[in-house]
């Protein structure tokens, strides 16, 4: 099985104007989720971006909230944090499937959206993954969602994204 050291990593995007992005994050675990904030954060910053924070009761209810905010707000770009654990039963399938698929869905329809959703078996799993200082999952999906940001401006799109037409878009 690859390790996590062996996959390539984008260099950092560099920006003109730093992006405004929205972290949405599910505290279900909150020291995990605490992790994975820190290293979003940490790399939003080192983009010269800025964000701001807003908690979801679960997994499930990201992609609503990235959602809600796509329509209402004029954010770049948006990171989505949290961290699923298996249970018991099939709950677990429902909640790392639609999640994932819901915000697959808000990307294809035009918002820079990074996936930081940890879906695993075990905590110590979720442990290693969180840790700015380990995996830094949470720096990958902020990461993702830049590397989104800087090519819908390098192909021309407005702060507004493309396709993504909210209620009160002035040219829309
Ligand atoms: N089991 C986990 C959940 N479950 C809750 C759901 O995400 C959702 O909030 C609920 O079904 C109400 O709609 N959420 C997590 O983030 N992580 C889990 O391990
Ligand atoms: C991922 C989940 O929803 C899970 O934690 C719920 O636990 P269970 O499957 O035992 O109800």
């Amino acid at each position: 099985m690859a390790s996590q050291e062996d996959h390539y990593t984008l260099p950092r995007p560099t920006f003109d104007e730093g992006p405004k992005i929205l972290i949405v994050v599910a505290p279900y675990y909150r020291q995990i989720a605490d992790n994975l904030i820190a290293g979003a954060r940490a790399e939003i910053e080192a983009a010269g971006g800025w964000h701001d924070t807003a908690e979801v009761p679960g997994a499930l209810e990201i992609p609503t909230a990235i959602g809600i905010a796509g329509r209402m707000s004029d954010y770049d770009g948006y990171v989505a944090l949290g961290c699923v654990i298996r249970g018991e039963t099939t709950h677990y399938e429902t909640v790392c499937n639609d999640s994932s698929r819901g915000l697959t869905l808000l990307g294809l329809q035009g918002l820079a959206v990074g996936n930081g959703i940890l879906t695993v078996e075990t905590m110590a799993q979720a442990e290693v993954r969180a840790d700015p200082d380990g995996q830094n999952k949470g720096g990958g999906a902020a990461a993702a969602a830049l590397h989104l940001i800087a090519l819908s401006r390098k192909w021309g799109a407005s702060r507004k994204g493309v396709g993504f037409v909210r209620p009160n878009d002035d040219d829309s």
